[in-house]
């Protein structure tokens, strides 16, 4: 795994943003895997403001998305489809109807989850996933415990991960007990992954991710088996690593 050592939040933001922007101009066909959180918030805001400079075209790049909450519908303010929306499609030239997110409210769960899978590989793959990390060392919505086989599926989420996202709900109880995720083998196939890590309450996360072993019960250490992954962490998120 290769580790880019930037400053802060937003010097990690704008050089994930940098490197989607160069990717973007490489390949205008680019098929783009994105997340949602507080991680990579700051990178969608630091591609809006080259899309407004630059005029750097979405035009024809397909993007799917990592997860959505079951039982929010698009509309909801709290699911991702409106993230996706508010944080990035509304204000980029990106196609909407090539841009694909699990359904959260599907009638059949398990169909959709293999239709998305599906998806993902008849539209050629994902050339470079963007992912953030959980404290517990989720990627996507994949818990510790979680098969590195797994394809896309419903997981139940810990009450840890509902704790750390209820700040974006209006009380803990609102946060939705189970997700759609794309699983950790749908991951692994990604062309490249480019994962970002922020603050000094991820330190021991990212501790672990690089000095720990790959184990299921700490699903990004599986990252370490990917040819192409690289890390853009900042300085309270390295302050437990020994990098030589
Ligand atoms: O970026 P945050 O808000 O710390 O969340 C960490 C991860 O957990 C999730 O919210 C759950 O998938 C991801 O979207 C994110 O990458």
């Amino acid at each position: 795994m290769n580790i880019i050592k930037v400053q802060d939040y937003k010097e990690m933001s704008q050089s994930a943003a940098n490197i989607v922007i160069r990717k973007v101009k490489e390949n205008s066909k680019i098929k783009l895997g994105l997340a949602t959180g507080g991680t990579p918030k700051g990178t969608y805001d630091a591609l809006i403001e080259d899309h407004m400079q630059n005029n750097t075209s979405y035009e024809n790049v397909t993007s799917f998305n990592l997860d959505e909450y079951i039982g929010l519908d698009s509309n909801d303010p709290n699911s991702y489809h409106y993230y996706m929306d508010q944080s990035l499609f509304a204000h980029i030239n990106i196609n909407k109807e090539q841009t694909y997110l699990p359904n959260g409210t599907a009638d059949n769960l398990d169909k959709e989850c293999t239709r998305f899978d599906k998806m993902i590989e008849t539209l050629g793959g994902i050339d470079l996933q963007i992912l953030g990390i959980g404290q517990n060392g989720h990627i996507g919505f994949n818990e510790p415990g979680t098969s590195f086989s797994s394809g896309t599926h419903v997981v139940a989420l810990e009450e840890s991960t509902r704790q750390a996202n209820a700040r974006y709900f209006d009380s803990i109880d609102e946060v939705p007990t189970h997700a759609i995720t794309m699983g950790i083998a749908t991951i692994m196939k990604s062309k490249e992954i480019l994962l970002l890590i922020s603050g000094e309450e991820k330190a021991e996360t990212l501790k672990k991710l690089i000095h720990g072993e790959i184990t299921e019960e700490f699903p990004a250490s599986i990252l370490k088996k990917h040819n192409n992954v690289t890390i853009i962490a900042d300085q309270k998120a390295l302050s437990g690593v020994l990098i030589p």
